[in-house]
C-alpha cells in the first residue's frame, strides 16, 4: 500500500510518516520544507516540491499508484489570514483543488484532510461536536470550510471520499524523542512556554486575564500529536475499507486554561517560567472543547496520551534534546 503524504515534512505530517511506516506502508512525502523535519522522515521517498505545480503533481501520480492521499500542508495562523487573505484561499484551497483534480485525473480517491476547530467560529455551545453551526471568523477557518464542502461536491460528483479531521489544539511530540513541534514563526503556546522553560525565551506573554473562564484566561484542548497521527491511521483505514465520507472532530474533551498550562510545565520543567499580561489575541475564542465521542464509537479511537503534563513532558523532551 502507497500513501501520498503532502506536508509530511511539518509537524504532524512527519508524526505520521512515521506511523505509516510503522505499519509497512510504503510512503512518498510531498513538501517544501527543508532541514531538520525533511532530515526526521527517515524512510520513503521524498520529493520536494508544491501542490501548486501541476506538472509536479502530474508526475508523480504517473510514476507511483496511491491507494490515498493524506494533505497536511497549509498554512495556519489565524491572525496572519485576517491580513494575508489571499495566501489562505491561495495555497489552502486552490492549491488543495489542484491536487485533488490530479487525483480524480489518475483515479485515487481516498484523501484524508487536515481540518480545524476553526470551522465552527465562536462556539455556540461546548463540547463541540461534528454538527454544531460552521460560521468560521477568520480566512483561515473559511478557507478549511470551503475545502470541506468541496469535499462533499467531489464525493458526490466523481466519488471522492474523503475523511476531515478538525483538529483541535494539536501539541507534544514523537514520545521517542525522535520528532516534535516546530513552526517558523512559532506561535503556540505550549512550544512558547518551554521556550520560555528553556530560556530561549525571556517569558511567556499571556494574552488576556478578561475571558469568561474561571481564572480568566482562554481555554483549550490539547491534543497528544501522537494520538492525532493514530486518528487518521484508523481514518485511512475506514476509507481504504470502503467507507464513506466523514467527519470527525479531535480533542480529548477537556478543557486546560492558558494559565493551568503554565502552571503544569512549571511542575514538568521545574523551572519558573515568567509571564507578562498582554491584551486579548484578536480571533481568539474563550473556550474550544472537543465532543470527540463520535471517532471513538465509530473508528474506535483511544487516545493514548490524553494526561496535559504527559503531552507537555513530551514536548520538553523534544525543547531539551
Ligand atoms: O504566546 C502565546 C500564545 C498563545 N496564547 C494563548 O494560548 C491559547 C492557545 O493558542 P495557540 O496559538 O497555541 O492555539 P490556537 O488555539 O490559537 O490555535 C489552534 O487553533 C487554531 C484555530 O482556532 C489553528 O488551528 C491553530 O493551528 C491551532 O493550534 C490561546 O488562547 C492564545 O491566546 C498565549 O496566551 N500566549
Amino acid at each position: 500500500m502507497k500513501i501520498l503524504v503532502v506536508g509530511g515534512a511539518g509537524y504532524i505530517g512527519s508524526h505520521m510518516v512515521k506511523r505509516l511506516l510503522q505499519s509497512g506502508a510504503e510512503v512518498v512525502t510531498l513538501d517544501n520544507l527543508s532541514g531538520g523535519y525533511r532530515d526526521a522522515v527517515c524512510g520513503g521517498v521524498f520529493v520536494y516540491g508544491d501542490i501548486a505545480d501541476t506538472r509536479l503533481l502530474n508526475r508523480i501520480f504517473s510514476t507511483h499508484s496511491f491507494a490515498a492521499v493524506m494533505h497536511f500542508a497549509s498554512h495556519i495562523q489565524v491572525g496572519e489570514s485576517v491580513q494575508e487573505p489571499s495566501k489562505y484561499y491561495q495555497n489552502n484551497v486552490s492549491n488543495t483543488l489542484n491536487l485533488l483534480d490530479v487525483m480524480v485525473a489518475f483515479d485515487v480517491k481516498k484523501f484524508i484532510f487536515s481540518s480545524t476547530a476553526a470551522i465552527f467560529g465562536e462556539p455556540q455551545y461546548t463540547p463541540i461536536d461534528e454538527n454544531h453551526p460552521k460560521d468560521p471568523i477568520n480566512p483561515y477557518g473559511r478557507s478549511k470550510w470551503m475545502v470541506e464542502q468541496a469535499l462533499s461536491d467531489y464525493d458526490r460528483a466523481y466519488g471522492l471520499k474523503a475523511a476531515c479531521l478538525r483538529y483541535f489544539n494539536a501539541a507534544g511530540a514523537d514520545p521517542d524523542g525522535e520528532l516534535g513541534e516546530r513552526h517558523d514563526p512559532e506561535t503556540h503556546l505550549i512550544p512558547l512556554v518551554l521556550q520560555a522553560a528553556s530560556g530561549r525565551r525571556t517569558q511567556i506573554r499571556v494574552f488576556g486575564r478578561d475571558y469568561e473562564t474561571p481564572d480568566g484566561t482562554c481555554i483549550r484542548d490539547y491534543i497528544h500529536v501522537t494520538d492525532l497521527a493514530e486518528a487518521h491511521w484508523l481514518a485511512l483505514e475506514h476509507l481504504l475499507a470502503g467507507g464513506d465520507s466523514c467527519a470527525f472532530n479531535l480533542g480529548n474533551g477537556n478543557g486546560f486554561s492558558v494559565q493551568e498550562v503554565i502552571d503544569v510545565a512549571r511542575q514538568v520543567t521545574g523551572k519558573p517560567i515568567a509571564c507578562e499580561d498582554e491584551a486579548r489575541r484578536a480571533g481568539d475564542p474563550a473556550r474550544l472543547v472537543a465532543d470527540s465521542r463520535k471517532i471513538r464509537e465509530q473508528l474506535g479511537w483511544q487516545p493514548r496520551y490524553a494526561d496535559l503534563a504527559t503531552i507537555i513532558a513530551d514536548a520538553w523532551r523534544w525543547e531539551t534534546r
